[in-house]
C-alpha cells in the first residue's frame, strides 16, 4: 500500500498530474479542493461553510477539513493507497493525517512536490479563470492571498516531510507527460 501526498502551490499542477498518477498506481485520488466544489456545488451544509471561506482565498478551517478528509478515506476501505491532493495544507492537518494512518496501520509514504515559480503560477491561475469560473481564480488579489496562505501555513510542511525523510522534490514546469515522467521516477524508486 502507497500513500502520496501530491504537495504545491495553487497552481502547479496537482490536479492534473493526479489524473495520470491515479491510474497508473492505481491510487484512490482525494482532492479536498474538488470535494468542496462538489459539495459548494450541491449546496449541502458542508459547502455553505467552506464558500466563505474558499471565496476570499483563505484555507478552510482544520476542523473542518480534517474531519472531512477522513470520512473519504473511510469511505474507500479496500483501497490500495490514496493519492492527497491539496491536503495537508497546515501542519495541525499533516498531524492530523499521521495520527488517522497509524490508527489503521499506515503511514505517509512520500510527499512529492511539483516546484513553479510564483510569477508563471500566477499567470496559470488567472488563464485558468477564464474558463474554470472558479471565483478564486478570476481576481488577483484573491490569487496572491492563496499563495500568503501558502507561504504562511502551507509551505513549512516541507520541513515537517523533510524531517521524517519524506520529502521530493521535482520540476513543475515542462510538458504534461514531462512532468508525469519526472513524478513517475520519484514514485517507482519508494
Ligand atoms: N486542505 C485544505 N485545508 C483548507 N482549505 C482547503 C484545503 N484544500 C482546499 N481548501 C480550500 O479550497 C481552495 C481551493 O483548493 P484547490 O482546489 O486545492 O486549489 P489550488 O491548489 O489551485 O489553490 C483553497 O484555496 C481553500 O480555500
Amino acid at each position: 500500500m502507497i500513500n502520496i501526498v501530491l504537495f504545491g502551490k495553487p497552481g502547479a499542477g496537482k490536479g492534473t498530474q493526479a489524473e495520470f498518477l491515479k491510474g497508473k498506481y492505481n491510487l484512490t485520488h482525494l482532492s479536498t479542493g474538488d470535494i468542496f466544489r462538489f459539495n459548494i456545488k450541491n449546496d449541502t451544509e458542508l459547502g455553505q461553510l467552506a464558500k466563505t471561506f474558499m471565496d476570499k482565498g483563505d484555507l478552510v478551517p482544520d476542523e473542518v477539513t480534517i474531519q472531512m478528509l477522513q470520512s473519504e478515506v473511510d469511505k474507500n476501505p479496500h483501497s490500495a493507497g490514496f493519492l492527497f491532493d491539496g491536503f495537508p495544507r497546515t501542519i495541525a492537518q499533516a498531524e492530523a493525517l499521521d495520527k488517522f494512518l497509524e490508527s489503521k496501520e499506515q503511514n505517509i509514504t512520500a510527499t512529492v512536490a511539483l516546484e513553479a515559480d510564483d510569477e508563471i503560477l500566477v499567470q496559470r491561475l488567472l488563464e485558468r479563470g477564464k474558463t474554470s469560473g472558479r471565483p478564486d481564480d478570476q481576481d488577483e488579489e484573491k490569487i496572491r492571498n492563496r499563495y500568503q496562505e501558502y507561504n504562511e501555513k502551507t509551505a513549512p510542511l516541507m520541513q515537517y516531510y523533510n524531517a521524517q525523510g519524506k520529502f521530493y522534490a521535482v520540476n513543475g514546469i515542462g510538458s504534461i507527460e514531462e512532468v508525469t515522467e519526472r513524478l513517475s521516477k520519484v514514485i517507482d524508486n519508494l
